[in-house]
């Protein structure tokens, strides 16, 4: 992926669980194979198994959280998820992960967000910015500017903001606490809720209270809409006018056109998409009518370890499918700036990364 390695990039559709390597998965899961707890060949199947329709992705995010659902392993795959979309030149991660509870290992949703928290903290090869500005006002910033020179050497720098995420398996007064939680880390970079998991699982209106009481409050909401075909459901995600959607992928025409006289932007997450059989085939994706028609749109990864994918694969994808040039999806990602879930200083400061970037597109 040369190609892309130089662009800055924005990533705003990323699953924490979702994006863990590889190489650490099954590591995590041999440790547990020699305690017993699992049997490892059972697992290392369904882990390096290609095509998987959705359902079966469920039952593998059910596997992957038996690995990871201790404060340590949380701390290191946030770390190293961030590492890896720094190290292909990813300026602006939003992150988005369910908050947990395991009685047995003392396990809250606090304590698991707290353990991710730390995770950020501990990313070593590039400075973190993730706290709003606002939120320390008096002290010094959390990190230095982009590109900041110091005693001579260049550091990289990667932004780092928060979404909590709401389960479909959960209960109102779960997804209620989930937000409480949010907004008690506003100043630890939490900027905003997403719904996901399982489409065929839930009702909205199960939801809706404690979105409602999130948008009131002041934070972003991103929803996973039309996963599956549901057409009530995908209105009512519409009309609730969420700042951003993810997927759009089983709508009908009257929901294309409340999506695009809506101008909600949508996160694509193309690997997925096909992975999962949720589309057919990338020449029949939603992407190319939606980007045609000039629709807010950004290229995202979803689940970058369970997909095998990375943002550059993806923007890979998207410009030999539909035919689009280094410049084309340079545009695409720095019109995303504009839908992201952080202050004007953020975006300015990313929108100066991305115009000096735009001088050294064509050498
Ligand atoms: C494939 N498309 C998808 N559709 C819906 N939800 C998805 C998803 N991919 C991931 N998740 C959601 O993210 C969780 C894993 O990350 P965290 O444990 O939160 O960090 C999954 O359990 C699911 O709830
Ligand atoms: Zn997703």
């Amino acid at each position: 992926m040369e190609k892309w390695g130089s662009m800055p990039k924005v990533e705003l559709h990323a699953h924490l669980n979702g994006s863990i390597r590889d190489s650490t998965l099954l590591e995590l899961a041999r440790g547990l194979g020699e305690k017993g707890v699992i049997v490892f060949s059972d697992f290392e199947h369904v882990i390096l198994k290609d095509d998987r329709s959705l359902t079966e992705v469920f039952r593998l995010f059910d596997l992957i959280h038996i690995v990871t659902t201790d404060h340590k392993i949380i701390t290191r795959i946030t770390k190293e998820v961030i590492e890896d979309f720094a190290s292909e030149n990813v300026v602006y991660l939003e992150l988005r992960t369910t908050p947990k509870k395991n009685n047995s290992i003392g396990m809250n949703k606090r304590s698991y967000l707290e353990a991710v928290l730390e995770g950020i903290q501990a990313v070593s090869t590039v400075d973190v910015d993730f706290r709003p500005h606002n939120a320390d006002v008096g002290s010094p910033r959390n990190s230095p500017p982009i590109n900041d020179t110091c005693n001579g050497s260049t550091r990289k720098k990667i932004y780092v903001r928060l979404l909590l995420s709401i389960d479909r398996r959960e209960t109102t007064a779960a997804a209620m606490e989930t937000v409480n939680l949010a907004l008690e880390m506003r100043d630890f970079g939490v900027v905003g809720i997403d719904l996901s998991g399982n489409p065929i699982v839930g009702e909205w209106t199960t939801y809706l209270p404690a979105l409602k009481f999130a948008r009131e409050q002041g934070l972003y909401i991103t929803l996973h809409c039309g996963e599956v075909p549901n057409p009530k459901e995908i209105h009512s995600m519409l009309d609730f006018l969420p700042q951003r959607i993810g997927h759009a992928c089983c709508f009908e025409e009257a929901e294309w056109e409340k999506l695009k006289s809506s101008n909600i932007p949508v996160e694509i997450c193309l690997t997925s998409n096909i992975r999962t059989n949720t589309i057919p085939s990338l020449d029949v994706h939603h992407f190319a009518d939606l980007y045609n028609a000039k629709h807010p749109l950004v290229l995202c990864t979803d689940d970058s370890g369970v997909f095998s994918t990375s943002v550059s694969n993806e923007y890979n994808l998207a410009a030999s499918a539909f035919g689009l040039g280094r410049r084309q999806i340079f545009e695409l990602t720095t019109n995303a700036v504009e839908f992201i879930f952080a202050d004007d200083g953020v975006k300015r400061e990313l929108k100066e990364i991305f115009s000096s970037a735009e001088q050294k597109l064509d050498k």
